[in-house]
C-alpha cells in the first residue's frame, strides 16, 4: 500500500514540496506537460541540485509570466476547470484552493465568495499547487491511504505581504493548520517557514499527522527553498514507500490520538455549542456530548474530545476554562479513517457534492452534502430525501 511521509519540521512552501516530490522521483516532464495545459502560462519549471547546510537537495525554479491580476476562488476554479489535467489532479488542486479561500475568508472576515487572493492566487501559487498535484499523481500518491505529515514549523517574526506587515505564523497559515488539526512545532528561526500555499498543500494531502508511519521506504526527496538561512537547512523531506501492516492493515489510515472525557451536570445547556466550537478551534479532531444520568439522578453530559497529542494541553485548557468541569480523563486511542473523496453528481440539472468512503477500491459509504441536496430539492420542487437518494446512487456508481 503506497505511503507518504512529509517532514515539515523546517516548514513548507509550495515550491519546496514540489522540489521534494521531484527529488523522490516524480516525473518532471509530466509536471511540465500538465502545467502547459493551464491557459494562463507559459508556466515553466526547472529543477537543479543545491546544497543546504551540507545537505544535497533539489531546488524547483518555477517561472511564470508577469502578472498583477487579483484572483478570487471563482477565477482560479475557472483556470483549473478549463485546463487539460487528469481529473484527480484537478480535484486535488481545486481542494487546495478551496481550503485557501476558506482560510482567507475567516482571516479577513468576509464570505468565501468575496475573498480576493493576492499572492496566494498569483500564477506562481497556481503553478506550485498544480505542479505538486501532478507530482503526487506521477508518484501514484493522490489516493494513497497513508499520507502522514510531521508537526509543522511555521516560524516567527514579521513578513511583508500585500496586506502590509503580517505576524508569522501568518494568519492564513494558522487558520489552515488549525482547521486541519495539524500539530505545530516551535522552531528557533525568526522567518516565515510555512507559507499559506505550503500549509494548504499539507492540509489537503494529510490523512494523518505525526511521526513517520511504519513503512518500507522506496524513495526519499529533499526539496530546498530559495532562502539559505544560517541557522538551519531550509528543506522539506518526503519519504515515499509502502505501508506495513502494523500502520494500516487495510485500506485505511491510522493515527494515535488522545481522548479526553469529562462528565458535567451543571453547565448552562445554552453554552454547549460554543464549547464544542472552541474545542475544535483549539485543535480537537472531534468533539461531542452524550447524555448521561449522573449522581443524585441528575441528567448531565459526557463531553468527549479526540485530539492530537500536541494539542492536548490546549484542549484541556478549553474544557477547564469554558465548562464547569473540575477534572478530565485522558486516554490513548487509535483512530482508523477510511480513505475518502468527494465527487459531484448532477441531480436534475443541479450539482450536488457527495463525500464517499472507500475500502479496497470500493465505495462503501456515500453521503451527499445536505445543504447542496436541499438547494437542488428547492430548485426542482422535489422532496429532499429523493434528491439525497438519487445523489447517493449516482455517486456510488461513478
Ligand atoms: O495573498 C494573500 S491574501 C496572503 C494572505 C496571507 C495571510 O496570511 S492572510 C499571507 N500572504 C503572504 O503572501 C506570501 C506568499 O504566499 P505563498 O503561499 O503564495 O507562498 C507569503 O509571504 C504569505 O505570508 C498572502
Ligand atoms: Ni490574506
Amino acid at each position: 500500500m503506497r505511503a507518504l511521509w512529509v517532514d515539515a519540521g523546517n516548514g513548507a512552501a509550495g515550491d519546496m514540496l514540489l522540489a521534494a516530490l521531484l527529488d523522490a522521483g516524480a516525473d518532471l516532464e509530466a509536471v511540465r506537460s500538465g502545467l502547459r495545459g493551464l491557459a494562463v502560462g507559459p508556466l515553466e519549471v526547472d529543477a537543479a541540485p543545491v546544497r543546504r547546510h551540507g545537505l544535497r537537495a533539489l531546488h524547483a525554479d518555477v517561472r511564470v509570466p508577469p502578472d498583477d491580476v487579483s484572483r478570487n476562488l471563482a477565477d482560479v476554479t475557472a483556470v483549473l476547470s478549463a485546463a487539460e489535467l487528469p481529473e484527480e489532479v484537478r480535484a486535488f488542486a481545486l481542494a487546495v484552493f478551496e481550503r485557501l479561500a476558506r482560510a482567507e475568508a475567516r482571516v479577513h472576515g468576509v464570505d468565501v465568495s468575496r475573498i480576493h487572493f493576492h499572492e496566494v492566487g498569483a500564477l506562481d501559487a497556481i503553478a506550485d499547487v498544480t505542479g505538486c498535484a501532478l507530482a503526487l499523481h506521477s508518484l501514484d500518491l493522490l489516493d494513497a491511504p497513508v499520507r502522514v505529515v510531521s508537526p509543522v514549523a511555521a516560524g516567527s517574526g514579521v513578513v511583508r505581504a500585500a496586506h502590509g506587515p503580517l505576524p508569522v505564523p501568518v494568519p492564513a497559515v494558522l487558520e489552515l493548520l488549525t482547521e486541519a488539526g495539524a500539530p505545530l512545532r516551535s522552531h528557533p528561526a525568526s522567518m516565515e517557514l510555512c507559507t499559506p500555499t505550503g500549509a494548504a498543500l499539507l492540509a489537503t494531502l494529510a490523512t494523518g499527522w505525526g511521526p513517520m508511519p511504519d513503512c518500507t521506504p522506496t524513495a526519499v526527496g529533499m526539496g530546498a527553498g530559495t532562502a539559505d538561512p544560517e541557522g538551519h537547512p531550509n528543506v522539506v523531506r518526503v519519504v515515499v514507500g509502502s505501508a506495513s501492516s502494523s500502520s494500516s492493515s487495510a485500506d485505511w489510515a491510522s493515527a494515535e490520538l488522545h481522548r479526553v472525557d469529562s462528565t458535567i451536570d451543571d453547565l448552562d445547556p445554552r453554552l454547549w455549542p460554543d464549547v464544542l466550537d472552541e474545542l475544535r478551534t483549539a485543535g480537537a479532531a472531534d468533539a461531542w456530548c452524550s447524555p448521561a444520568l449522573m449522581r443524585k439522578g441528575r441528567p448531565g453530559q459526557v463531553l468527549s474530545v479526540l485530539v492530537e497529542p500536541s494539542r492536548l494541553d490546549a484542549v484541556c485548557r478549553v474544557v477547564f476554562e469554558r465548562t464547569t468541569s473540575l477534572g478530565v480523563r485522558v486516554s490513548s486511542v487509535e483512530r482508523r479513517s477510511l480513505r475518502r473523496d468527494r465527487v459531484e453528481v448532477d441531480v436534475g440539472g443541479a450539482v450536488v457534492g457527495v463525500k464517499r468512503g472507500l475500502l479496497d477500491g470500493r465505495v462503501v459509504t456515500a453521503q451527499p452534502e445536505y445543504d447542496e441536496a436541499r438547494a437542488a430539492a428547492l430548485a426542482s420542487g422535489r422532496p429532499v430525501h429523493e434528491v439525497l437518494n438519487e445523489a447517493r446512487t449516482l455517486a456510488s456508481e461513478s
